[in-house]
């Protein structure tokens, strides 16, 4: 038999409300809307399909009071962490939220009308309490924290809610499994005692020992239930992680493993978290939850110590266990013995006998660099699926971006850089000169600084989606504004390598080389607002590399780029 949810009823509300289903997609055509953000997207799929039950809408101010305060609905019934719609001054005024009002809630990324809400109140929070007695600190070093003060808005709507449809997924979707449909699926499989283990990283070796064993132990099956809504800034993208727990989970005995993807968009609330992540599990059925040392901590303070001690989330759901209802397993450490080739809980090491493990930053040091990831610490099929992910420079795309005055050479050391790289690389390598950009993409646009800044963000944007997709870019406009160029490296780096090379050839000599005679018509007036004549060149302050046509050749230049790759590890062999 699958737990019993919290609060005693499963709020599925597609279930309650599919048979008005019909009359609530009229009437929301009629209401107005508010567009949710990702965040209460999140929230409202897991409010809407009851893994957040006895929730049947967003907090009112009583529950949300009484939540902040001592961690209990109105009702009395224990729930640890506020779920709030916030709306800002605005929102309030154009849509008209006020008690009473039925408002369509839609989905941001196709507009799709997902609950009606019906206004109970709306009131302004105090947030520093709710930072302070939620999260355990009014610091921005808390991402939920610094959530809470600049992205979430200055008042909280409460209210229930009829269920529409629920927001559509394109990834993964057979193993998103709602409260009902994992209830079912433990029927079908007769599994009546099961251990959830919650995740936001991707699994080795040690999670499937630790797992195994948790589940041995309690005579019980296993349910992989990692996040995949919001998790902390930084991490690694679900993609990814779905991708190694897929390759992880035939790594289980055949029969004892189950996985569900979990779409919670995590506070990194530490305590109160784990509390609330066992309260999610008994909805979906589970009878047994894995918590973690540190589990769902976010990390260190701004004075740089630790938000949580490492055992608070563990002390806190063993404080309210039986409130909780869901049997709460301490998450063993296990440690690698090379001596035997085993993992052992790592309590159980005997003194003096050798242990070995990988960081998670030594794991993304030797990704990055392409080094070996030894099997005793991962599978082969999980290292396949990290190395995709995170590929060695070798194989990383990069810009080289050349700034500089017309006729300083910089077409040619482009020209001449594409054949050196097609010659000793794998990649495809993309030319993105000014005249061809200014050709086909900006051929609406003149030479004022705001129309040369739209141009270099346009080659910025193109550069970028080049370097995301493994190329190597190299653009060759004048870009003779910093500002530009900078938002040009931030629109590129994010993907890749990014490298700014001045092609600082003298006015003097710019000039002598223009044998189309551009200059000299720009000095007769004839064209205006010329780079160099009448308008201004911004000399690049931190370029990665400064060279000039007067005073070295193509090749050597080309060369010197060549080198500067090199060195970064771009072209190696992958
Ligand atoms: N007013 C003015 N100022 C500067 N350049 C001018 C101007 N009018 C036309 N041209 C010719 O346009 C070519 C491309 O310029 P860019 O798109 O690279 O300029 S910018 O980066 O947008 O500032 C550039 O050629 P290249 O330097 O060979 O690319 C110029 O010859």
């Amino acid at each position: 038999m699958a737990n019993t949810p919290h609060g005693g009823v499963l709020k599925d509300l597609y279930l309650r409300d599919a048979d008005k289903h019909d009359t609530l997609l009229a009437e929301s055509e009629q209401l107005p809307s508010l567009e949710l953000d990702d965040r209460q997207l999140c929230d409202l799929e897991l409010i809407l399909n009851g893994g957040f039950s006895p929730l049947e809408g967003f907090l009112n101010q009583k529950d949300y009071e009484g939540v902040v305060e001592d961690m209990r609905l109105a009702d009395g019934l224990l729930w640890s962490i506020p779920i709030n719609l916030d709306v800002s001054q605005e929102q309030i005024t154009e849509i008209g939220i006020k008690a009473g009002a039925r408002i369509t809630l839609r989905d941001p990324r196709d507009d799709q009308a997902l609950a009606i809400l019906t206004v109970d109140d709306v009131y302004r929070p105090d947030k520093a309490k709710e930072a302070i007695n939620v999260y355990g600190a009014d610091d921005d070093a808390h991402p939920a924290v610094k959530y809470l003060h600049t992205i979430a808005k200055e008042f909280y709507v409460g209210g229930k809610l009829e269920a529409i449809q629920p927001p559509s997924h394109y990834d993964y979707v057979s193993n998103r499994f709602t409260p009902s449909e994992l209830r079912a699926h433990f029927k079908k499989l007769q599994w009546t005692r099961v251990v959830a283990f919650q995740t936001r990283n991707p699994m080795h070796r040690a999670h499937r020992e630790l797992t195994v064993r948790a589940a041995r132990a309690r005579k019980a099956h296993l349910l992989i239930h990692p996040v995949v809504g919001l998790t902390k800034p930084g991490d690694i993208d679900h993609y990814t992680r779905v991708r190694v727990y897929k390759a992880l989970m035939p790594k289980y005995p055949n029969g004892m493993a189950e996985l569900s993807l979990l779409p919670l968009a995590m506070r990194m609330g530490g305590p109160r978290e784990a509390i609330w992540h066992a309260l999610i599990r008994k909805n979906h059925g589970v009878t047994h939850f894995i918590v973690g040392r540190d589990h769902a901590g976010p990390g260190k303070n701004s004075q740089g110590v630790d938000f949580y001690g490492p055992y608070d989330a563990q002390d806190a759901v063993e404080k309210y266990k039986d409130e909780i209802g869901i049997e709460i397993v301490p998450f063993q450490m296990v440690a690698y013995c090379p001596d035997t080739d085993e993992y052992m809980p790592a309590d159980e090491v005997p003194a003096g006998v050798n242990t070995l493990n990988i960081s998670g930053t030594e794991l993304r040091r030797r990704l990055k660099q392409g080094l070996p990831i030894p099997e005793w610490f991962s599978y082969p099929e999980v290292v396949k699926v990290l190395r995709q992910a995170y590929p060695p420079r070798a194989t990383q795309g990069f810009t080289i971006f050349l700034t500089g005055l017309h006729a300083s050479g910089k077409n040619s050391i482009a020209r001449a850089l594409q054949v050196s790289l097609n010659q000793q690389s794998t990649r495809s390598v993309s030319l993105l000169l000014g005249e061809t950009i200014r050709a086909e993409l900006s051929s609406e646009l003149g030479y004022t600084k705001r129309e040369r800044d739209i141009n270099v963000q346009r080659i910025g944007y193109v550069a970028g989606e080049l370097t995301k997709a493994g190329a190597a870019c190299i653009a060759a406009p004048i870009a003779p504004y910093e500002a530009a160029r900078q938002g040009a490296k931030t629109a590129i780096e994010k993907y890749g390598g990014f490298y700014l090379v001045h092609v600082a050839t003298s006015l003097e000599e710019c000039e002598s080389r223009d044998r189309e005679g551009v200059y000299k018509r720009a000095r007769a007036g004839e064209i205006k607002g010329f780079t160099g004549i009448d308008d201004p060149y911004e000399t690049p302050s931190k370029a990665n590399l400064t060279v000039d046509i007067s005073k070295q050749s193509v090749s050597q230049i080309v060369h010197e780029i060549v080198l500067m790759l090199e060195q970064d590890g771009y072209l190696g062999s992958a």
